[in-house]
């Protein structure tokens, strides 16, 4: 949480007095795609990547694969259907400039790979990058085999001499401030004339499903990965290495994003349908099913998708977030207009995302009127009658997305910043009017 001050308007989040009723078409997963995107950059085959998320995330993802030679192309799909990316594999070049915006899938996923390419890779990006961690990256590279000149930053901007391979082999790494680390290491894994076996060795992992997320992935692309939910050791992932296929994959919708869509419903007691909601997924969106749930919904998955029908009351909840941290705003905002109290724990990490997010959620559901206390994991949120206000993002958009939310039901709440949504959900404010039945 840095800058309280951008130039752009507020947006006036609309209110409803009634309960939502709507069926909300929800953007590919983020995570998905950004995934997807390098691991059929580095196939020995093209392949197509369909419903891609089109957001600042994953266009930066593409771009950059582009620049280092891969070839992606817009198309339909195989079938005629859906929009698609082709992505053709190519010899990895540098010199090339990588912007990583501030999306940790670009900075954490693409050094590895950076590695492989046959010359320098700059990587640089806005300036809060530069504080996020990126050291288990860094340090596991050098470890493994690459040249990397970070000017001992242990953090962006910095520069990976690709030589055209990496030796790989074994790793230690702190992943406790972001599984990225891991998933980053893994994904490139089969190219490394090693392969890798990385040994996480320090505090609590966070986001173990975006690591399961990762190792799918790896598995449904041909590559074998041996973990510790198939008989490995415990906090041990090896993947040997291998030729990648080329696939042709649907994106999942983005269960993250389907969350300020369900809580409208949670909220004014409505009813909210997310199509092509999927039957098993590695996404940790999954698990609102089971949060909202506990708040006070219902939810109905169908043919139609997954339903959440709100009662009319909103319930506390003490919850630990480690496997979801990126729900933690939009809980939190829920939370805040509960009947009881709330606490949410096991994310300390979120204090490095796009924003410092607990001081954000504490100081902007404050700033409304609201009693919310940082822990030293987490918040306690008490509810409290809340006020309209400015409702500052710091370029974050579930920040936003929460704000929007709250001013679902607080009259005057205006969202610094709404566009910062850009980075996962560019149609946010088209998407939340509609679900209102508004233009
Ligand atoms: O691998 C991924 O796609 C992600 C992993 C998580 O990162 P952290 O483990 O750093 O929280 C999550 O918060 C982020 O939004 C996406
Ligand atoms: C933490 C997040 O993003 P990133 O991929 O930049 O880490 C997020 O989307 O909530």
């Amino acid at each position: 949480m840095t800058d309280e001050s951008t130039n752009s308007t507020n947006w006036s989040a609309p209110q409803t007095t009634g309960p939502v009723d709507a069926t909300v078409t929800v953007p590919g997963s983020k995570s998905v795609t950004n995934r997807g995107l390098v691991l059929a950059a580095l196939a020995s085959e093209p392949g197509w990547l369909r419903r891609p998320l089109r957001s600042r995330d994953t266009l930066l993802m593409a771009e950059a694969l582009r620049d280092l030679g891969v070839g992606i192309e817009e198309g339909v799909g195989p079938d005629g259907g859906g929009e698609a990316w082709r992505i053709i594999p190519a010899g990895l070049h540098g010199p090339a400039t990588v912007d990583v915006g501030n999306a940790g899938t670009v900075m954490r996923f693409l050094p590895p790979l950076a590695a492989l390419a046959d010359g320098p890779i700059r990587f640089d990006g806005d300036p809060r990058s530069y504080e996020r961690p990126l050291h288990g990256v860094i340090d596991a590279l050098r470890a493994l085999g690459a040249r990397i000149d970070d000017e001992g930053r242990g953090a962006l901007p910095m520069t990976v001499h690709g030589t055209g391979s990496l030796d790989g082999g074994r790793v230690e790494i702190d992943a406790s401030s972001s599984s990225q680390f891991v998933s980053a290491l893994l994904l490139s894994a089969p190219r490394f004339n090693q392969g890798v076996e990385v040994r996480h060795v320090g505090g609590t992992l966070p986001s173990m499903p975006h690591i399961r997320m990762t190792v799918d992935m790896l598995r449904a692309a041909g590559a074998q990965v041996d973990t510790p939910e198939s008989g490995g050791e415990a906090n041990v992932w090896r993947v040997t290495p291998g030729a990648l296929l080329g696939r042709d994959l649907v994106v999942e919708p983005d269960l993250s994003n389907a969350q300020p869509f369900l809580a409208a419903a949670l909220v004014t007691g409505g009813r909210v349908t997310i199509p092509d909601w999927p039957a098993r997924t590695t996404q940790p969106g999954d698990a609102l099913r089971d949060i909202f749930t506990a708040m006070g919904g219902s939810c109905e998955l169908t043919e139609a998708g997954l339903t959440l029908t709100g009662s009319g009351k909103i319930h506390g909840i003490d919850v630990d977030l480690g496997d979801v941290g990126e729900l933690t705003p939009g809980i939190a905002a829920v939370a805040a207009l509960a009947d009881s109290e709330s606490v949410l724990r096991g994310v300390a990490h979120l204090r490095l995302h796009e924003t410092d997010r607990l001081a954000a959620l504490t100081k902007e559901i404050n700033g409304l009127g609201g009693d919310v206390e940082e822990t030293a994991d987490g918040l306690r949120i008490r509810p409290r009658k809340l006020h309209g206000g400015v409702f500052h993002t710091y370029e974050d958009h579930r920040l936003a997305t929460a704000g929007a939310l709250l001013g679902l039901v607080v009259p005057g709440v205006e969202v610094e910043n709404v566009e910062t949504t850009a980075k996962t959900l560019p149609d946010f404010p088209a998407l939340w009017h509609g679900m209102l039945g508004r233009d």
